[in-house]
C-alpha cells in the first residue's frame, strides 16, 4: 500500500496534471454452484468525488459527439454550456441513445438543457414535420423553454410555442403552412390544437413532459396528459422524457409509466442526489410573527438582506375571498412594498388572473434587471432567473413540495456555490409544519427573532 502511494506520488511529481487512480478493493465471493462452491474474485473502483470529476469531466461537446449535430454544440458553446452539469453527465449518454428516461434531479441542476440536447439529436432538420414536443404546466415556463430552444437551434429548424388560447387561431394556419420541427406546449393549447386536427402526434420522436408530476397532480389537466401519452402517440414509437425536482412515490411513478404505456418497458429513472433533494448552498431562516405583522417583518428583510433580486411568495386568493369581492393578498403585498420600499428593486407583480400579454410583459420585465417579483407559486415551478438571490415566503407554502420548488428558485447557477437566502415568515400555530418540511425534505431552518426586525425598522 505504502509502495502504491510513494509510486502515485512520484508520479504526480514527474507528470503535473496526472491523477491517480483510486485504490482498487477487492472482494472474494464464494457462490455455491451445481459444481461445488469456488471463489469469484471482485475488483471495485470506487468514483472519483464529485468535485474532482467536475475537474476532469468530459465537456458537453465529447459526451454529445456524434449524436448532437455541430451546430447545435456549436451554440451550446456561445450560450456558456461547456461543461456537464451532474445530471447532463448522468442522464445525456442514455438520452443520446433514445432511452426513455425519468429525470429526476435538484432544482436549478440543468434538466432542461439535458432533454432538449436529446430532441436536437433526435429530430431530422431537414423534415417538414412535427418531430418533438415538449409540455410545461405554465406559460412562463413554456415562455422560458422555447427561448433555450429557438438559442440551440439558430434558425436551423422552427420552435413553436403553443401557449396561449387567444393565438391558437392564427397559429393554427402557422402550423399547416409550415410545421415546425418542435413545439413547446401547455397541455391545454396543446389538446385544442390536436382536436381541431392542425396536427398530429403521430410523427413525433420525442416527448417531453417537464414538471411531471406538477401535471400529473393537476385534476384539470391530468386526463389530457394521459391522451397525449396513450392515444395521441405510442409509446413504441418515441422517446419519452419525464423531468422533474420532485417526484413523490417515484417507484410507483416507474411502474405506472410501464403498467400505462406512458413509457417502454425499459424505461429508466436517473435519480441524481437522492438522499438530499433540496440544494444545499440555500439558506433557510424563518421569522415567528402575527399576519398583522408580516408586511413590516417583511420590509425589515428586504432592508437587511438587500437582495441582488429577490421573488415573495403569496398564497393564492381564495374562491370564498374572490366571490366577497377581497382584492388578492399579492396586490396588497404589491401595494404595500411600493409605498413603503425605499430600495432600487422595481416591484412586479405576477399572477394567475393577469392576461397573457400582461404576464408575458411582467416576466419579460424582470429579465437582465434588479426585481422584486410578488407572485403566486406560479412562479414556482421551472422558473430561470439565475440573478434571484433571495426567496421570501410571506405564505407557509401548501406542501413540503412547494416549499423545495419556491426554495429552488434561487441558487440556479450550476458551478456557483454563493449562499441564497429563503425566509420563510409563519404564526406560532405553523411552526411545526415547517418542521414537517425540514424533516421531509431534510434541510435546517435558523430562527430570526422578531425583536431582530423591529430593532432594525425602528
Ligand atoms: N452545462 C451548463 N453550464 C452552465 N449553465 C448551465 C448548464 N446547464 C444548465 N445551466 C443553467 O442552469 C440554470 C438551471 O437550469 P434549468 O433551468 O435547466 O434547471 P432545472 O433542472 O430544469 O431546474 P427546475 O427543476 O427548477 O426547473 C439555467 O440558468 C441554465 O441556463
Amino acid at each position: 500500500m505504502a509502495v502504491a502511494a510513494a509510486m502515485a506520488a512520484a508520479a504526480a511529481a514527474a507528470f503535473p496534471g496526472y491523477t491517480p487512480p483510486l485504490p482498487t478493493t477487492t472482494f472474494n465471493i464464494t457462490p455455491v454452484t451445481h459444481l461445488g462452491p469456488f471463489t469469484l474474485r471482485l475488483h471495485v473502483r470506487p468514483r472519483r468525488a464529485a468535485a474532482i470529476t467536475a475537474a476532469a469531466a468530459a465537456t458537453l461537446r465529447e459526451v454529445c459527439a456524434g449524436r448532437v449535430p455541430d451546430h447545435v454544440l456549436q451554440r451550446a458553446e456561445e450560450v456558456g454550456y461547456v461543461v456537464p452539469t451532474e445530471v447532463q453527465e448522468q442522464s445525456l449518454p442514455l438520452l443520446l441513445s433514445g432511452q426513455d428516461c425519468i429525470l429526476h434531479a435538484q432544482t436549478g441542476s440543468g434538466k432542461t438543457l439535458a432533454y432538449l440536447l436529446s430532441v436536437f439529436s433526435a429530430i431530422d432538420f431537414s423534415r417538414s414535420s412535427v418531430q418533438a414536443l415538449v409540455v410545461v404546466p405554465t406559460r412562463e415556463l413554456g415562455i422560458q423553454v422555447t427561448k433555450v430552444a429557438r438559442l440551440l437551434a439558430a434558425k436551423a429548424c422552427t420552435v413553436m410555442a403553443l401557449l396561449d388560447g387567444g393565438m391558437l387561431k392564427r397559429q393554427k394556419s402557422w402550423v399547416k403552412a409550415e410545421p415546425p420541427a418542435i413545439i413547446v406546449a401547455t397541455v391545454p393549447s396543446l389538446c385544442q390544437m390536436v382536436e381541431r386536427r392542425a396536427f398530429t402526434l403521430q410523427s413525433i420522436r420525442v416527448l417531453v413532459i417537464d414538471e411531471v408530476d406538477f401535471i400529473f397532480g393537476s385534476s384539470k389537466q391530468v386526463s389530457s396528459l394521459r391522451k397525449i401519452l396513450t392515444s395521441y402517440s405510442a409509446a413504441s414509437s418515441r422517446q419519452t422524457i419525464f423531468a422533474s425536482a420532485s417526484i413523490p412515490q417515484h417507484n410507483r411513478f416507474l411502474h405506472d409509466c410501464i403498467q400505462h404505456k406512458w413509457t417502454k418497458g425499459d424505461v429508466v429513472h436517473v435519480h441524481v442526489n437522492p438522499v438530499q433533494p433540496m440544494p444545499s448552498h440555500l439558506c433557510h431562516k424563518y421569522v415567528i410573527c402575527s399576519k398583522k405583522e408580516r408586511l413590516h417583518v417583511l420590509l425589515s428583510l428586504l432592508e437587511r438582506d438587500a437582495p441582488k433580486s429577490a421573488i415573495i411568495f403569496v398564497a393564492e386568493q381564495s374562491e370564498r375571498s374572490k366571490k366577497a369581492g377581497n382584492p388578492p393578498s399579492t396586490s396588497a403585498v404589491v401595494e404595500f412594498l411600493r409605498n413603503s420600499y425605499k430600495g432600487s428593486l422595481d416591484v412586479l407583480l405576477l399572477e394567475e388572473d393577469m392576461n397573457f400579454n400582461a404576464r408575458a410583459a411582467s416576466f419579460s420585465d424582470v429579465k437582465g434587471r434588479g426585481f422584486m417579483l410578488v407572485s403566486t407559486d406560479i412562479a414556482s415551478r421551472g422558473f430561470d432567473l439565475p440573478q434571484t438571490s433571495h426567496i421570501y415566503n410571506f405564505d407557509l407554502p401548501k406542501t413540503a413540495t412547494d416549499y423545495l420548488h419556491r426554495a429552488g428558485r434561487t441558487g440556479r447557477e450550476p458551478f456557483s456555490r454563493l449562499e441564497c437566502g429563503v425566509t420563510t415568515l409563519i404564526t406560532e400555530d405553523e411552526h411545526f409544519v415547517l418542521q414537517r418540511f425540514q424533516n421531509e425534505l431534510k434541510f435546517h431552518c435558523e430562527e430570526l427573532p422578531l425583536e431582530s426586525m423591529f430593532t432594525l425598522t425602528s
